[in-house]
């Protein structure tokens, strides 16, 4: 799996976000997009998420040879955001079945354990609205990681996280990256990041700095 964005450019209004974002970025590595507040780390990841559209340039999804259509690229992605909403009024297990029906979770994975990797074995009848703000990140986060899907895109993963919570995301991030083995139907994730919290990313190879693009 691949993403090669081709002098990719943004503009809200009159204002340039980037420009010219050349970049060619491969499953079975991760990259981190980190700047300044307001620097378009968010854009960029909407951008190569196929949820917002370019100014300039050009994006393609490509799996081996073949070119993925862009209305097809929401089925290899999974994004956590903070803009991004869960349905308030489900409760946890509701939610996870919901999910599933159009995101199925990993081979060995059923709602219940993915509660229970989430550590929220105990909330699973609680309804979202009644989450904390560092549970409701968790269950995000939890949706990206154990989703099948060969891009994650997780926008300021650790946001709302306590220390447990930062602990249990990046033991779940190695996970993600470790080296695909070569279990059938096991493939390997393009990971990618925007954030500006280094324990966030401590482990990622390629860190890109915004500004190159301004
Ligand atoms: N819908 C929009 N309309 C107009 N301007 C926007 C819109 N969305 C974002 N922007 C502007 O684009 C720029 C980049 O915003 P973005 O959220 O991508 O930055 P960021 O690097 O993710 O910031 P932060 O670190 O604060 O999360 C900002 O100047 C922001 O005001």
């Amino acid at each position: 799996m691949e993403i090669r964005a081709e002098q990719v450019g943004k503009k809200y209004r009159k204002e340039w976000i980037f420009r010219r974002v050349a970049l060619t970025l491969t499953a079975g590595s991760s990259y981190t997009f980190v700047g300044p507040n307001g620097s378009g780390k968010s854009t960029l990841l909407q951008l190569l998420a196929g949820s917002l559209p370019l100014t300039e340039g050009q994006l393609s999804y490509r799996q081996q040879d073949t070119v993925i259509e862009p209305d097809n690229w929401f089925r290899h992605v999974n994004i956590a955001a903070p803009y991004l909403e869960l349905v308030e009024e489900l409760s946890l297990d509701e939610l996870l079945t919901f999910h599933q029906t159009f995101k199925p979770f990993k081979a060995g994975f059923t709602p219940e354990i993915v509660a229970e990797q989430l550590l929220l074995g105990h909330a699973r009848h609680k309804e979202i609205k009644y989450f904390s703000s560092g549970m409701k990140q968790r269950v995000k986060l939890g949706l990206a990681f154990f989703s099948e899907a060969p891009i994650v895109i997780l926008d300021e993963p650790t946001s709302n996280l306590d220390r447990q919570g930062v602990a249990w995301y990046q033991e779940q991030v190695r996970q993600l990256i470790k080296p695909a083995v070569s279990i059938a139907g096991h493939s390997a994730q393009l990971l990618l990041i925007g954030s500006n919290q280094p324990e966030e990313y401590d482990f990622c190879p390629n860190v890109l700095n915004m500004t190159q693009w301004k």
